[in-house]
């Protein structure tokens, strides 16, 4: 793919960023970065010299077999962990000052919602955390239950939702500051096959409406390569990058449930596939641990 058709399919803001006439082109800057922890039955090597770039409005997934450090990974992008070595810029700034100024959103598998408070006002909480006036945090909170299809269960509580409902108030909440960056760790893990596909189109569209960059720790291969412009594939711990595969399915606004039955998607998923099972050094025929390869 050339560089052109790759920015094409980032979208509209990494190719306005690319003119300088906005954002700085780069959400995440991740150079050289190892991170190691001190367990009881040794040192870790979660990461090891992972460098990575990935355009404003461009949406990215990780994925490897498990204990890789796919999340160790997007939890030093959150600064929610420091890098043993390494840097991390979000937006040319340090993660830190991201983090204190609402760069990014973040979702998890889980969707942690506070099950004392009602939908509207989970959502409403990174606003109010940030001294956001309540009349502000009202309006966006409905403009974001419009966007996830949830108006009506504004004043529910959570445990009245199922699931892929509590998952989208996630998004939502997650989406709340209108961040440039989302950073999302298998936020549809736990649904059904059904909600999962549904979830998926919807943040398809919703990245199209926001132009976010997205970073998506995923283990479907398939929901990788439907919902990216490149997946980074990860090798067995000390998680390296391996291979970074461009996917040529167009822009996130052209990409529908059809897309699944297409060729080049089938194309996609192959291409992803070969590269996690030479990543492990495996035959192709045989699954590689902790991924899915439906
Ligand atoms: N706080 C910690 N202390 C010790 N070891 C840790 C810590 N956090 C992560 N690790 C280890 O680092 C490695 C990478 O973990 P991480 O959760 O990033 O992997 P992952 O690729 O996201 O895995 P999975 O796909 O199973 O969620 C694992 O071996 C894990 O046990």
């Amino acid at each position: 793919m050339t560089e052109e058709n790759a920015a094409e399919n980032r979208g509209e803001a990494a190719v306005i960023a690319s003119s300088g006439r906005s954002a700085p082109a780069v959400a995440v800057d991740v150079r050289d970065v190892t991170r190691t922890f001190e367990a009881r039955s040794g040192v870790v090597h979660a990461l090891s010299d992972v460098s990575l770039q990935v355009a404003a409005g461009e949406f990215v997934s990780l994925i490897g077999p498990s204990g890789c450090g796919k999340s160790t990974l997007l939890r030093l992008i959150a600064d929610l962990d420091q890098p043993t070595s390494g840097a991390i810029e979000v937006f040319g700034k340090p993660a830190r000052t991201a983090r204190e100024g609402g760069d990014y959103g973040i979702a998890f598998q889980q969707a942690g919602l506070l099950p004392w408070r009602s939908v509207q006002a989970n959502i409403e909480l990174p606003l109010e955390l940030h001294g956001v006036g309540k009349a502000a945090r009202r309006e966006r909170a409905r403009e974001l239950l419009d966007m996830v299809g949830l108006a009506e269960f504004a004043g529910h509580q959570p445990a009245q939702l199922s699931g892929g409902m509590q998952q989208r108030v996630a998004i939502a909440r997650a989406l709340a500051e209108k961040p440039s960056l989302l950073l999302m760790d298998e936020p549809f893990g736990a649904l059904d096959e059904m909600t999962r596909e549904r979830l998926q189109t919807e943040l398809l569209r919703i990245r199209a409406d926001t132009n976010a960059a997205v970073v998506f720790v995923t283990h479907s291969i398939p929901e990788a390569v439907y919902l990216s412009d490149r997946v980074v594939v990860m090798s067995p711990r000390p998680g390296r990058v391996t291979e970074i595969v461009p996917v040529s399915l167009g822009r996130a606004a052209d990409r529908d449930d059809d897309l699944r039955e297409d060729g080049q998607f089938f194309d996609g998923v192959a291409a992803v596939r070969e590269a996690l099972h030479s990543a492990h050094g495996e035959p192709v025929e045989s699954g590689g641990k902790g991924v899915d390869l439906r």
